[in-house]
């Protein structure tokens, strides 16, 4: 029997639409949601997830605006930028496109970003909330992940869940946030030895990697919640997760589709995220 698909696309309308509600009552009460998205140089893949970004919101009614800087921007002109949206009152999230160049630091690019205005969740502030379960912006894709499983009814307490990848913006967040819902976490890497001896005890199989199709057979365990967050280019450039979804499907109870699982969820939780700081913002003012 094959595995049940975990639709991304679908769920994502969903929670869009909602969000959506909530961009319409704001409007009436006259506050656009505004997104400013900050890109460096001109990385294709990049220029791509930016585009869609702002198309996502504008599709409802947000404010977007894209600031496209040369390679060459030097750290402090991108500082100084970022400290002008901090100040813009039609800006609600700010979201510094990464990777950036090589000459910048990403780590205090990242802290420069206001925290109320840290809609990806990457800040050290926003980052330590998180940490803590105190209310903050969590990171759009390991929240987008956290409603996908939500949305498909699986059980996460108690569950064993094991992440492959430790990044600050995918793996690490990701097994934090399954945590604070009572599973049981695993995080692996590239020094751990005998990777499937781990991921095969998942019932929850999270794969941050960044390598296509390195998620096979061997590492799954029958009736698994297989979820795949991996966006590479196979060698026919054609759009691929880090799962190899055709050995998998079958073993796996629940499975993510690339494209139209992770991804769309990404999106769809920044819209929520910046609809979320724009509603701060006039519960601020109201109070004033
Ligand atoms: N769907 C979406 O919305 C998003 C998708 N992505 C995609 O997700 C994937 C991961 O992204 P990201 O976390 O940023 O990537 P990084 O390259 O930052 O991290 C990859 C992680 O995988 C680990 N890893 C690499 N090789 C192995 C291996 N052989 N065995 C076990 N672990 C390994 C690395 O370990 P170590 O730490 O030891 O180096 C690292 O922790 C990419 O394909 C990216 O494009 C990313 C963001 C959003
Ligand atoms: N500051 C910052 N925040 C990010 O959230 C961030 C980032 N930098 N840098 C790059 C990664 C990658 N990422 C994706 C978002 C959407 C899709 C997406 O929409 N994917 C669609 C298809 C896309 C396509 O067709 O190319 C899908 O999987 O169905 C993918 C990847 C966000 N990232």
């Amino acid at each position: 029997m094959s595995s049940a698909i975990i639709n991304g696309k679908e769920i994502g309308q969903e929670i869009r639409n909602s969000v959506a509600e909530r961009v319409t009552r704001l409007k009436e009460q006259g506050l656009t949601p505004g997104l400013a998205v900050v890109l460096v140089g001109d990385n294709q893949a990049s220029a791509t997830y930016v585009r869609n970004k702002q198309k996502s919101c504008e599709a409802i009614g947000m404010f977007s605006e894209l600031i496209k800087l040369p390679e060459e921007t030097t750290q402090d002109a991108l500082l100084a930028q970022i400290e002008l949206l901090n100040n813009r009152e039609d800006i609600h999230g700010i979201l510094v496109q990464l990777p950036l160049p090589k000459h910048i630091d990403e780590d205090t690019v990242i802290a420069t970003i206001a925290v109320e205005k840290d809609v990806d969740g990457f800040s050290p502030v926003s980052v330590g909330k998180m940490m803590l379960g105190q209310e903050t912006f969590l990171p759009c894709t390991p929240f987008g992940v956290m409603k996908l499983l939500e949305y498909s009814g699986i059980e996460i307490a108690g569950k064993h869940a094991v992440i492959v990848g430790r990044s600050h913006i995918v793996g690490k967040p990701m097994g934090q946030l399954l945590l604070q819902k009572d599973a049981t976490v695993t995080y692996t890497h590239s020094k751990t030895p005998n990777l499937p001896s781990f991921t095969k005890q998942a019932d929850i199989l999270i794969a941050a990697v960044g390598r296509a199709n390195f998620i096979t057979k061997e590492h799954v365990k029958e009736g698994a919640v297989v979820i795949d967050v991996g966006i590479n280019r196979d060698e026919n450039n054609k759009l691929c997760g880090d799962v190899n979804f055709s050995e998998v499907d079958g073993i796996a109870s629940h499975i993510t589709p690339v494209p139209g699982g992770v991804g769309p969820m990404t999106i769809t939780m920044l819209l929520f995220n910046t609809v979320q700081a724009a509603e701060n913002k006039l519960a601020l003012q109201v109070k004033l």
